[in-house]
């Protein structure tokens, strides 16, 4: 079995990004393998969403270096180069954590319209497209065929022409997450995929993520406060407190590690036990005096 380390798709080396005073990341270094789910977590504000943000382009770190190499062995340094051609070259797309689909238009139009620049590309950037140029043409059809064989499996076919704002919470999630598989990209950047779904709709984003790892070569890496979700589907978990990296391994080495759970917690499981004696003792003093 290879690890993320043989095998890396994204190496980010010694990263630090400061907001004038604070330092969000602080020298973060990690891999994420090429085959791999790997889960970021960390307690709020640890800097998960800033290492994100640095990897697709909305920041640029204040030091480090982000290396994507694609499988055609082509290598991109994304703290350099702007986001959409870390979309579009790099190949590294990314959802957010409030939903951002075009919810006026159809389920079937947000699929199309992430094909965009493939689509400008065949017209020839002109307006070829609207005289009928057969290209565009084949590449309007491929372009709807694709959006369709997502629809199928994320089974909203039969929602197609629907408006995105009407489906339910947890189909409008895998529909960013198809959306985004339709820009073709090598990683796929999930920012809390499972925030707000209920347990059916987190096993249907499990089986999603599943499939795209084993069917589309497309590395996974997410944002996840749900604990059971990343413990269920992650290869590799790096875990970030206060910007700085304390756990770094497969699921089972970070669930067991005491740097994390103190992290979460704050204190052990035996202290909080304590503690709590504790009160319900103080508390049944006050009742009888
Ligand atoms: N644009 C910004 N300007 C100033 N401070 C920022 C900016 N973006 C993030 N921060 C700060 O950087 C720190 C890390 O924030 P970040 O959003 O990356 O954390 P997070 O781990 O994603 O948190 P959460 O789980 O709550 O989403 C926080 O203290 C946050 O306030």
């Amino acid at each position: 079995m290879t690890t993320w380390k043989d095998n890396p798709i994204l190496t980010i080396e010694h990263l630090t990004m400061r907001f004038g005073g604070l330092v969000a990341v602080d020298d973060l270094s990690f891999e994420v393998g090429r085959n791999d789910i790997t889960a970021l977590i960390g307690p709020n504000g640890a800097g998960k969403t800033t290492v994100f943000n640095c990897a697709t382009g909305f920041y640029k770190p204040t030091e480090g270096r982000i290396t994507m190499r694609r499988s055609n062995e082509e290598e991109f340094f994304l703290e350099q180069i702007p986001d959409f051609e870390i979309a579009r070259y790099a190949r590294v797309a990314r959802t957010f954590q409030n939903i951002r689909l075009f919810a006026g238009m159809t389920v079937l139009e947000n699929l199309m319209i992430a094909q965009h620049n493939k689509l400008m590309k065949a017209s020839n950037y002109s307006i070829s497209g609207i005289f009928g140029l057969k290209s565009f043409l084949n590449s309007e059809r491929n372009s709807v065929e694709k959006a369709k064989a997502w629809l199928e499996r994320i089974d909203l076919i039969d929602r197609a022409d629907d408006p995105a704002a009407d489906l339910p919470y947890g189909d409008q999630r895998r529909l960013e997450i198809a959306r985004a598989m339709c820009t073709d990209p090598e990683l796929l950047c999930l920012d809390e995929p499972a925030a707000g779904l209920n347990p059916k709709e987190t096993q249907e984003l499990n089986s999603l993520l599943y499939s795209i790892r084993k069917l589309d070569d497309t590395a996974v890496l997410l944002i996840e406060h749900d604990m059971s979700m990343v413990m269920e589907i992650s290869d590799h978990v790096v875990v970030l407190d206060y910007g700085v990296k304390i756990s770094d391994g497969d699921a089972e080495h970070v669930k067991n590690d005491p740097a994390v759970i103190a992290a979460y917690l704050g204190v052990d499981d035996e202290e909080i036990a304590d503690a709590e004696a504790e009160a319900h003792f103080k508390h049944k003093e006050e009742q009888t005096s």
